[in-house]
């Protein structure tokens, strides 16, 4: 189950990729918002971002403006790798070096057509272990260290 969630400056985005997500027939949970009214990102990526560190959802995906806002909150809570992304290469290698968790991005920055390209690859993409494991235990690392 994928977790959804954007901003009024992502709303039409999300709503792309949820169109995207039927035709694939990948089941998702829309966590707003639900309309273009302005809100602020913070709230929906702390519903998204817990509904993914608690395996609630699988995976994320947050929209706002540009994809920045989103993915700095996000990132606050523990166990979350949202990574922000305006191609498709950075939205695959994402994946498969970083794990990433949520795939941030941008409404006013990148269109449906490619958005959509992007959450392909990043869903159909494996994480490679290995080298990249190491890196990311460091960075649990350094979670943790901040964390107490
Ligand atoms: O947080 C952002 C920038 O990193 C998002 O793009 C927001 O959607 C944007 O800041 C919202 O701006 P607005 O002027 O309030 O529409």
């Amino acid at each position: 189950m994928i977790a959804l969630g954007a901003d009024h400056g992502g709303y039409e985005l999300k709503e792309a990729i949820k169109k995207y997500l039927d035709e694939k027939g990948i089941a998702y949970k829309d966590f707003g918002t639900f309309g273009t009214e302005s809100v602020d990102y913070p709230d929906y990526a702390l519903k998204v971002a817990e509904a993914v560190a608690s395996h609630e959802c699988s995976e994320g995906i947050l929209v706002c403006g540009t994809g920045i806002g989103m993915s700095i909150a996000a990132n606050k809570v523990p166990g979350i790798r949202a990574a922000h992304a305006e191609d498709v290469f950075s939205a695959k290698a994402a994946k498969e070096h970083n794990n990433a968790n949520i795939l941030c991005l941008g409404g006013r920055i990148t269109g449906p057509g490619l958005a959509v390209m992007m959450v392909e690859e990043w869903l159909n993409a494996t994480f490679q272990g290995g080298r990249h494991q190491r890196r990311i235990d460091k960075i649990a690392e350094i979670e943790k260290k901040y964390s107490k």
